[in-house]
């Protein structure tokens, strides 16, 4: 068995801490404050009143804003400008003492730390700073120095965190003569408890890595190295299932560690990757460039949806109060987290093994993908959004980390993974490939089709997909060059070019080949894949042109295929309620048979008009006049082909029959109000309705209770009927009152309009 990667990086223990103190006697700083003069330790209380007298109030920095808030920061601070202090003893101390810190942090020898003086801060009875992060001014920034300088005071105490360890440090006991000097990494947050009494007096640095020359890489045991490199492999080994997915289990196709600490766009690169991250992508590294491995670094935006108990919660801030050893104040969370719900991980910020930015990789991260040593709840959320009850899941909180990860594939892998992050770019390098080499055409082609559906299938764009079907020309593979195009669909045979090159296809690879592609289209549809129907005519003629059998063959397995849809869907359209004198009913259905038929008369294929003209006429369904209406309707848009091929026959005799017949019947006279119209529902109350509809009558009122009222309305509003219908709320029950309304005349008048329109269209078929 190999151990797991989390395991044996587990083992690697950070070189160092992540914050550390030292103290160290104040003889050595010689400190001077304008316009307060040379500063004595301990401070005294006055010249602490004499330091307040220049300070100004502290803002402090939240991300990359600049604020100024007391309840976040409370303290004094005064400018470097002001305060000088006498290089000539302190410089080789401060040196000194930055070699044991830097020791102590785990930063390799080699590299070497500089100190860049920030501020002056005092801290009077009652002021603090809640936890924060300082922010990396600069891309060497590594750590935060704080030098606490000789006074008496109380409570005060820093407590530094990183990935939920807490370091806390109190006052030296000998805090009147001595200085304390603190560092700790840039990221970790740390905070000021409240002075209780007297004054804290303290200098801040910057520490930053000066030589920037890739130091050779932190030392890993090589018989850990060996074993890494074993379970790196069994990684990109064993087929795992997708979440989500359909596609056969697969090996992942990357390896992405989580890093303990955070980073930002300045601050991440390899040579200054922090204490434990440090020695762990060494190894990592190592054992993944001996399996010829490509390796990245990237930001990390992990969002994590937990189910929580809800306790008194607050914002931000409460649930990392004070931790004073000396207060023991009982540490209380806000919120217990319960169950994952769901995890997302974006990665971001690519940089290659050389540290140059990189871009084109997907940025999501799968679970099959992914180790850490630390889950991301030991951390800090960046941000976190509590949501009330959520149905089945009880509250809910969702968070927010900002960690970076290292990354790492095989070589071979890379096509792979930068065609997922765009399918065109793949497309275009796939179609640059020597002409005759189709080998390795089908083998890089094969990579990509875990995710090729998905990928491509999401692209917008006429060319992408013209220069798909193009290369799919190139691939003998029959198999293969089905599924590159499963992604396309019909409707997007939109020009010549596609069509000739589906000609070529369907001439290589044969009729069924072609019948599974286009079935394969049909099964998959796009929620909004419109109809092939439009572009059956366009798509016929240049399956015919070729006369090339197979494509002939095809030709009419389409036009068959699109009859039988079209009719099933007027089939369809007959069970729906039909509303009064409407047009719309088998709009859609009637437009798809025309189409059909257009497609019939282009390729010359006139049984298609004959077969459907008898299902339609002999079938089981009696297709009423609406149906008859919309039909000549849409054949006399048609083609001309079309046209010619309808005039005479028995579909066009049938239509001007039954068009005819609408004609033939009375025009209303101007004071009936009888109407006749069957209802869907015969019970006593559509009975009713029915006589109401009948009679010469253009009122009823009628005393009904609530739900067979809604019955009533529902029998209307299906129907179109020209009746307004309205509930008074007045009596028990109260009375629904039903009104004959004037569109009643209006749109039968419109209705004949439209259908002499049509009837003489028809009529005029002959004449050509
Ligand atoms: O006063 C201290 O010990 C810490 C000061 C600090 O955190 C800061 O200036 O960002
Ligand atoms: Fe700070």
């Amino acid at each position: 068995m190999t151990a797991s990667i989390s395991d044996l990086l587990a083992q690697l223990k950070a070189p160092g801490t992540f914050a550390a103190r030292l103290s160290a006697p104040a003889e050595d700083l010689d400190i001077e404050v304008t316009g307060v003069g040379p500063l004595r330790f301990p401070i005294s209380p006055t010249v602490a009143g004499k330091l307040r007298g220049v300070a100004r109030p502290s803002p402090f920095g939240l991300r990359e804003q600049t604020l100024h808030d007391p309840s976040v920061r409370n303290t004094w601070e005064i400018a470097p400008s002001r305060v000088k202090i006498a290089a000539r003893r302190w410089k080789p101390a401060l040196a000194a003492h930055l070699r044991t810190l830097q020791a102590e942090l785990g930063i390799p020898e080699e590299r070497e730390i500089e100190a860049v003086f920030d501020k002056l801060l005092l801290y009077e009875e009652g002021q603090f700073f809640k936890p924060h992060q300082d922010s990396e001014k600069s891309d060497e920034m590594v750590a935060t120095l704080v030098v606490i300088l000789p006074s008496a005071y109380s409570g005060g105490a820093l407590t530094v965190e990183h990935r939920g360890e807490k370091k806390h440090f109190r006052r030296l006991a000998n805090q009147n003569t001595d200085l304390s000097l603190l560092a700790f990494y840039a990221d970790c947050y740390h905070a000021v408890s409240p002075i209780k009494r007297g004054v804290r007096v303290a200098l801040t640095y910057r520490l930053s890595l000066r030589n920037h020359a890739q130091g050779g890489r932190p030392l890993t045991p090589s018989d850990l190295v060996d074993r890494l490199t074993d379970s790196i492999r069994e990684h990109f080994a064993v087929p795992v299932r997708r979440r989500y997915s359909q596609s056969e289990p697969a090996p992942p196709e990357r390896l992405v560690y989580l890093l303990d600490h955070e980073y930002t766009q300045r601050s991440l690169s390899w040579s200054h990757l922090k204490n434990g991250d440090g020695v762990r992508v060494a190894a990592l590294r190592t054992a993944a460039e001996r399996l010829d491995g490509e390796c990245f670094l990237a930001l990390a935006d992990v969002h994590e949806v937990w189910t929580c108990e809800y306790d008194d919660w607050e914002e931000y801030g409460g649930s990392f109060g004070w931790d004073d050893p000396e207060d023991e104040a009982d540490e209380t969370d806000e919120y217990t987290l319960g169950d994952l719900l769901d995890s997302d991980i974006a990665l971001h910020h690519w940089l290659d093994a050389q540290g140059k930015p990189i871009e084109g990789v997907p940025g999501e991260v799968s679970l099959a993908e992914l180790h850490l040593t630390r889950p991301s709840t030991d951390l800090a959320p960046f941000k976190s959004d509590y949501e009330g009850y959520q149905g089945n899941y009880g509250n809910t909180v969702d968070r927010w980390y900002h960690r970076a990860a290292f990354v790492t594939w095989p070589r071979d892998n890379t096509f792979a993974l930068k065609a997922q992050a765009s399918p065109q770019w793949a497309v275009d390098e796939l179609l640059a490939l020597p002409r005759g080499d189709t080998a390795a055409l089908e083998a890089k082609i094969t990579a990509l089709l875990p995710h090729w559906p998905r990928t491509a299938g999401a692209v917008e764009g006429a060319r992408f997909f013209a220069r798909l079907i193009k290369l799919s020309t190139r691939i003998h593979d029959p198999a293969l060059a089905r599924e590159w195009l499963s992604p396309l669909g019909a409707h997007r045979l939109q020009n010549q070019a596609m069509r000739r090159d589906l000609v070529t296809l369907v001439d290589r690879h044969g009729l069924p080949w072609a019948r599974d592609l286009f079935s394969d289209w049909a099964e998959r549809p796009h929620w909004a894949t419109p109809p092939l129907a439009s572009l059956l005519t366009d798509l016929c003629e240049a399956l015919c042109a070729s006369q090339r059998p197979p494509c002939e063959a095809l030709s009419r397995w389409l036009l068959e295929r699109e009859a039988k849809t079209a009719r099933e869907r007027c089939v369809t359209a007959l069970t729906q309620q039909e509303p009064w004198l409407d047009l719309d009913v088998f709009a859609p259905g009637s437009t798809h048979l025309a189409h059909v038929l257009a497609a019939a008369a282009a390729v010359s294929t006139p049984e298609i008009l004959d077969d459907l003209t008898t299902s339609l006429l002999d079938g089981d369904q009696r297709f009423p006049t609406a149906f008859f209406v919309q039909l000549s309707q849409a054949c006399v848009a048609s083609s001309p082909a079309f046209r010619a091929q309808l005039a005479g026959s028995r579909l066009h005799r049938t239509c001007v029959e039954r068009l005819d017949a609408v004609l033939k019947a009375p025009v209303r006279a101007p004071d009936d109000w009888t109407l006749t119209h069957p209802l869907p529902c015969t019970c006593a109350d559509c009975k009713v309705l029915s006589r109401f509809l009948h009679a010469p009558d253009t009122e009823h009122d009628w005393p009904l209770n609530k739900e067979r009222r809604l019955h009533i309305h529902r029998m209307i509003d299906g129907a179109q009927l020209p009746v307004l219908h309205t509930t008074r709320r007045q009596g028990s029950p109260y009375v629904l009152q039903l009104r004959k309304d004037a569109s009643l005349f209006s749109r039968e008048r419109a209705y004949r309009a439209h259908v002499k329109a049509t009837l003489s269209a028809l009529r005029a078929l002959h004449a050509r």
